[in-house]
């Protein structure tokens, strides 16, 4: 389908500027409309002036009816939000892609326990498609709605789900170390982003308490078929994208090093966005910026019979606008590269 109608809430946030700047460029899409609930009638280019002569366009009032006519509705708004604002759009017209967290858990009173927010109705939940793309791409296909991942699930999932799941490595004792960019914080100021105190800081947050934890271990048990417990906490670093996730892992008597990359190679070998890198010097936030890839990187460290497992994506492409994107290319047949082929920035 060509000449595909997009409207995005929460244009003016990060992850709706990255939802701009890539189907800007892409050939279906026909028509982009911002909405907004706080800006209406603001011109976007007058906030926004990297987009100046390229989005001139009045922000629109998140009307049901306006949205019902688009094809895809991209939501990029805090948690809490489209729990109560999409289930009117579910089956009415256009396909909905959600970047919050709103629709990835499925048991709603984890939700209410790790988000704090009134959980959406069950049965919307239910109907709900979780967006990891290389690992779910039959289920969207079909989806109404799709929960897009949160970033730092991504860069995890992917690069110790084809561990888990050959069973090269045991599940039960996954301790995962994950840093982030400040961006992942989303546009809204906090003392945790003011400036002067992130700025030469290298800080931990949200500890044992992060709301991807019970994601995660979600998606390792719906992809891998195993439930586990996980040590996961989060770091900030003083840089604006990039997430690099490392998780340390036991592996299973008599696996090999080989045996380990091996089957990242044949898992991603015809998935374009998942690169396997095996020199480590070629593994960094500065190899995936601005792009749709996570890298992914295995070691055995025979003196422990650990695997050091790692994956890096940019928090706002991969880990959110770029995997929305390449969620929509799948629900519409097309290619996955479609709108997303860009090289990443390095420099
Ligand atoms: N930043 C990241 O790296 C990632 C973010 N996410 C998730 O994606 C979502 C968006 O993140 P991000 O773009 O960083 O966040 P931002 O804070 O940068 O932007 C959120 C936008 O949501 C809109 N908004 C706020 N309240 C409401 C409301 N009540 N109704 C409708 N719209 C509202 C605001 O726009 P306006 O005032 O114009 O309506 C705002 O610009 C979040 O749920 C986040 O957790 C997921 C993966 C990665
Ligand atoms: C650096 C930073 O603060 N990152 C955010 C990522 C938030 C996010 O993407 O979370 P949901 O989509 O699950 O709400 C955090 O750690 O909470």
């Amino acid at each position: 389908m060509s000449g595909l109608k997009v409207g995005i809430i929460g244009a003016t946030g990060y992850g709706g500027l990255e939802l701009i700047r890539f189907l800007h460029n892409h050939p279906e899409v026909e028509k982009i409309e911002l909405f907004t609930s706080s800006e209406e009638g603001a011109i976007f280019s007058s906030k926004y002036g990297h987009l100046l002569t390229i989005h001139d366009q009045a922000l629109k009032k998140i009307e049901a009816e306006t949205l019902s006519k688009f094809d895809v509705v991209f939501t990029s708004t805090p948690s809490g939000v489209t729990s109560t604002l999409l289930p009117p759009l579910v089956g009415v017209g256009p396909k909905l892609i959600d970047l919050s967290g709103d629709y990835r858990l499925k048991d709603l009173n984890e939700y209410e326990k790790w988000y704090k927010k009134t959980p959406a109705p069950q049965e919307i939940v239910n109907l709900s498609v979780y967006g990891l793309t290389e690992w779910n791409a039959g289920n969207i296909k079909s989806a109404e709605l799709i929960a897009n991942p949160g970033c730092y699930p991504t860069a995890v999932l992917l690069s110790i789900l084809p561990l888990i799941k050959e069973r090269l490595i045991d599940p039960q004792h996954l301790i995962i170390d994950a840093k982030s960019g400040v961006s992942g914080a989303g546009n809204k100021p906090s003392q945790l982003t003011h400036y002067s105190e992130m700025n030469e800081n290298f800080a931990i947050y949200k500890v044992n308490e992060h709301q991807h934890i019970p994601e995660i271990e979600q998606a390792i048990e719906m992809f891998a078929d195993a439930k586990t417990s996980i040590s996961f906490n989060t770091h900030l670093i003083p840089m604006t994208r990039g997430i690099l996730a490392t998780t340390y892992a036991p592996v299973l008597p008599g696996v090999t090093n080989q045996q380990l990359t091996d089957c990242l190679l044949e898992t991603y070998k015809n998935h374009p966005f998942v690169r396997v890198v095996t020199d480590v010097a070629s593994l960094g936030t500065n190899r995936v910026k601005g792009s749709n890839y996570c890298d992914i990187f295995v070691k055995l460290d025979e003196r422990t019979n650990r695997a050091t497992i790692v994956g890096v994506i940019d928090n706002l492409v991969k880990g959110a606008a770029g995997q929305a994107i390449q969620n929509m290319n799948v629900q519409f047949d097309l290619p996955e590269k479609t709108g997303l082929d860009v090289i990443p920035l390095f420099i």
